[in-house]
């Protein structure tokens, strides 16, 4: 089973509430599983709970609301900070209700010579860690390290939450952190949580189920979005995306579609490489865009060498559009892949995909087919129903070593290990060059962002873009309606 990085988890928690299931309901599964598992390593004793003001703590707040109804447990709460400091509402929402269970030991603790003149941890059996979990940033700072450090000199087992407290899940550089018995991780496995010196850090883990709907991991939504990087402020023109569009020829409107879309999410600088004869119809279409005309009337071998050293000053390739089926464009296609770094394929560029090319140089790809283009792939027709089509969509990358974005009422997108699927969209959108919005939009992304998010949001936006298209134009929206959405869709939130 695949791990997921703390943004993944992210967007998969946003997920989950865009669907009707809260954080507060997943943090109460994260903390009656913890206490479901403490009680399963210990019958009786005391256990102390040391917990940071984040979510983490708030997991604790909860376990310790569950375990405090037995009998055999002593439950004993230390918080680091004041109460006023906890930094969630689901978190104050679980601490406030701890008056009424009746714990009598909380402790609210600021200053870390509280901390280390305190013989609770001392007389603990089991030492609930939660002080730091997802959320932990650079050098741990006080009372928290010496939290870990009076953690990590106790004779108490320890349990910690979600992971080691000062711990990376996401497998980066840390400065220290709790050296745990069990450490009970949340959802999924975390790559972190997998390293080869792991066991110096956490000596068992386990993965508990927290109740998360599993729709929240397929069907790409908000929370995907979520992952996409952001813009720095101090950000230099080119450092969003330099991208190089190679299209046209039998057609005009198509690259210039693609090229409007890809300055619409964001990229920096777009330059099309285009047959000459569509190159200043092109060019017309906007003053946003640089067009470089080609050596014929279509792609050809000929234009090779110039493509070639346009590709080194670019970010992504996206090829394929408006170019038509003419053999010379085929045999150049097929040459200048592999000679991408970062390469989207769509369109007439389809039909000169080399796959044994594409593996040995090691390009990233993401292609972008219909129903018709990827039976032509295939070499076999589409099946209709969903399972059989994510089936064929997931062995067709893993076996090519690529991304596809299978488009369709609901788009399908694999990278060969993982299936997500996108549902927004409209019927409307069976229009002309929808298609090349969608490549424009998907290699803007991916010059910043990894390839499955690239193509997850890229199909998420374009739909999204279209939808609020739909809602004014109806059967009437045209292509570029769709550019004209595509801010309001990643703006949302800002
Ligand atoms: N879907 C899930 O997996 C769920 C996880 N839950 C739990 O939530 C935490 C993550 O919570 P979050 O509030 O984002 O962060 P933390 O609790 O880990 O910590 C934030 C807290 O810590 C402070 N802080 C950060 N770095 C440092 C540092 N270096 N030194 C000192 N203090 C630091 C920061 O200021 C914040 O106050 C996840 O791990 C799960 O346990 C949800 O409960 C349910 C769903
Ligand atoms: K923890």
């Amino acid at each position: 089973m695949y791990t997921i990085t703390t943004s993944q988890m992210n967007a998969i928690d946003k997920n989950c509430e865009y669907f009707g299931l809260s954080t507060l309901q997943l943090m109460e599964n994260a903390g009656a599983g913890i206490a479901k598992e403490v009680k399963n390593f210990i019958e009786s004793g005391t256990i102390v709970v040391i917990a940071g003001r984040g979510n983490n703590g708030g997991d604790a707040f909860v376990a310790a609301r569950h375990l405090a109804q037995y009998s055999n447990y002593k439950v004993k709460i230390i918080l680091l900070g004041r109460s006023s400091q906890i930094k969630t509402d689901d978190a104050i929402k679980n601490y406030q209700i701890l008056k009424h269970c009746d714990i009598t030991d909380i402790l609210e603790v600021s200053d870390s010579t509280q901390i280390l003149n305190l013989d609770w941890i001392d007389s603990a059996d089991v030492i609930i860690d939660a002080i730091l979990g997802t959320g932990v940033k650079s050098k741990i700072r006080e009372p928290e390290s010496t939290a870990i450090d009076m953690i990590n000199n106790s004779k108490a087992k320890t349990i910690s939450v979600d992971v080691p407290s000062g711990f990376d899940p996401d497998g980066g550089d840390f400065e220290k952190s709790v050296f745990s018995d069990v450490t009970l991780t949340f959802h999924r496995m975390k790559p972190g949580l997998e390293s080869k010196d792991i066991n110096r850090y956490a000596k068992s883990v386990k993965v508990v189920n927290i109740g998360v709907c599993s729709d929240a991991e397929k069907i790409v939504g908000r929370g995907n979005l979520e992952m996409l990087k952001k813009r720095s402020e101090s950000s230099h023109k080119g450092n969003s995306g330099r991208i190089l569009i190679i299209g046209g020829g039998a057609y005009s409107g198509a690259p210039g579609l693609t090229s409007l879309a890809a300055l619409r999410t964001g990229a920096d600088l777009v330059t099309i490489a285009t047959p000459k004869n569509v190159a200043d119809i092109i060019a017309s279409f906007s003053p946003n865009l640089i067009v470089d005309s080609l050596s014929s009337e279509v792609l050809c071998s000929e234009d090779i060498p110039k493509i070639k050293d346009l590709v080194k000053s670019h970010d992504v390739v996206i090829i394929g559009m408006g170019i038509g089926r003419d053999d010379r464009s085929k045999s150049a296609i097929e040459k200048i892949i592999p000679c991408c770094q970062k390469v989207v394929v769509d369109a007439d560029g389809l039909y000169g995909l080399n796959y044994n090319s594409i593996s040995e140089s090691g390009c990233e790809v993401i292609i972008t087919p219909h129903a018709g283009e990827f039976s032509y792939l295939q070499n076999k027709n589409t099946p209709k129903d969903r399972d059989s089509r994510a089936c064929d969509v997931m062995d067709f990358s893993k076996n090519n070593h690529l991304i596809t974005i299978l488009k369709g009422k609901e788009d399908i997108i694999s990278d060969g290990e993982r299936i997500l699927y996108n549902q927004t969209g409209n019927p409307g959108m069976t229009v002309g060059g929808t298609g090349d919005v969608l490549a424009g939009i998907t290699g803007a992304l991916f010059a910043v962002n990894s390839a499955i998010d690239a193509a997850s949001c890229g199909a998420f936006i374009n739909g999204a873009a279209g939808d609020l298209a739909f809602e004014e134009k109806g059967y009437g929206l045209l292509a570029t309606d769709i550019i004209d959405r595509i801010t309001d869709v990643i703006n949302i939130d800002k």
